[in-house]
């Protein structure tokens, strides 16, 4: 139907423009950052995020990644500080991985991909009513980055690994209460920050960018067991791993990415 993307040859980033033009636009994600082309403003102040009252919901496959939704009709879980003038809600979060032995992640830093990235979304409940009123607007979402390295086991990670058996298939979704996405956060918040978009369709450019300088660690086999997750229906002959689901970087077309201290 219309508008079907993926990260295939013929659906993938390079074709995402036909249905979405605003693939072409001047606030595009996610972008390659350069460390000493960044500006260090001592203006910008740490990041808070308010995660203590979190209540997660569920974790589903929607076909792209695999995604942990949030309860946000009030401000239990926030983000705020940094470049952000209010209090942003966590709504859910998402992984972005490669295929055995490829890197994945969304962001590169001087051209270096990392093997994964993680994805916080959070949305303007001041500004706007609902979420996606706010993922339209140019100061909706605020998107937190982390780099996913391998190397030893994550402590933590299990919590979400243990549970993707649950979600192989597009479309699965399964209780996950009780998960404080806290535990991921790698010890020091320093970041880049930079306006920018969805990394999918939409591509709504509608994202304060919030980049994490140090990556969390994570083990290979803590790692592939996303690649164990299928783009594809339990009903569907064609069983496609759902891997390499990360949109290249695009052009920075004049803009300027920040870094904290
Ligand atoms: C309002 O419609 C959408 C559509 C897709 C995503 C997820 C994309 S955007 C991102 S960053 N990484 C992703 O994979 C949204 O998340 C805010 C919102
Ligand atoms: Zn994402």
């Amino acid at each position: 139907t219309g508008n079907q993307w993926g990260y295939g040859k013929d659906d993938g980033p390079s074709a995402w423009h036909k249905n979405y033009p605003i693939a072409e636009g001047d606030r595009q994600s996610p972008i390659d950052i350069v460390p000493n082309q960044a500006r260090h403003d001592p203006n910008l102040g740490p990041i808070v995020l308010n995660y203590d009252h979190c209540t997660s919901i569920n974790i589903a496959n929607n076909g792209h990644s695999v995604v942990v939704e949030f309860e946000d009709s009030d401000d239990r879980s926030v983000i705020q500080g940094g470049p952000l003038d209010n209090p942003y809600r966590l709504k859910q979060f998402h992984f972005h991985w490669g295929g055995k032995g490829c890197h994945g992640s969304e962001h590169t830093v001087e051209g270096n991909s990392y093997d994964s990235e993680l994805h916080l979304v959070h949305w303007n409940a001041v500004k706007f009513k609902t979420f996606q009123e706010a993922a339209s607007a140019p100061d909706g979402l605020a998107v937190l980055g982390i780099f996913l390295e391998t190397g030893d086991e994550h402590r933590w990670l299990h919590m979400i690994t243990d549970a993707l058996y649950t979600v192989k298939f597009k479309g699965s979704v399964t209780d996950f209460k009780g998960f404080n996405p806290k535990c991921l956060l790698p010890s020091s918040l320093h970041y880049w920050t930079y306006l920018g978009s969805l990394t999918t369709p939409p591509l709504h450019e509608s994202v304060i960018w919030i980049v994490i300088k140090e990556p969390m660690i994570v083990s290979d086999k803590q790692l592939g067991k996303f690649r164990t997750l299928v783009f594809t229906g339990e009903e569907e002959d064609q069983r496609t791993r759902m891997e390499n689901n990360f949109r290249p970087p695009q052009l920075l077309k004049g803009r300027k990415v920040r870094s904290s201290n």
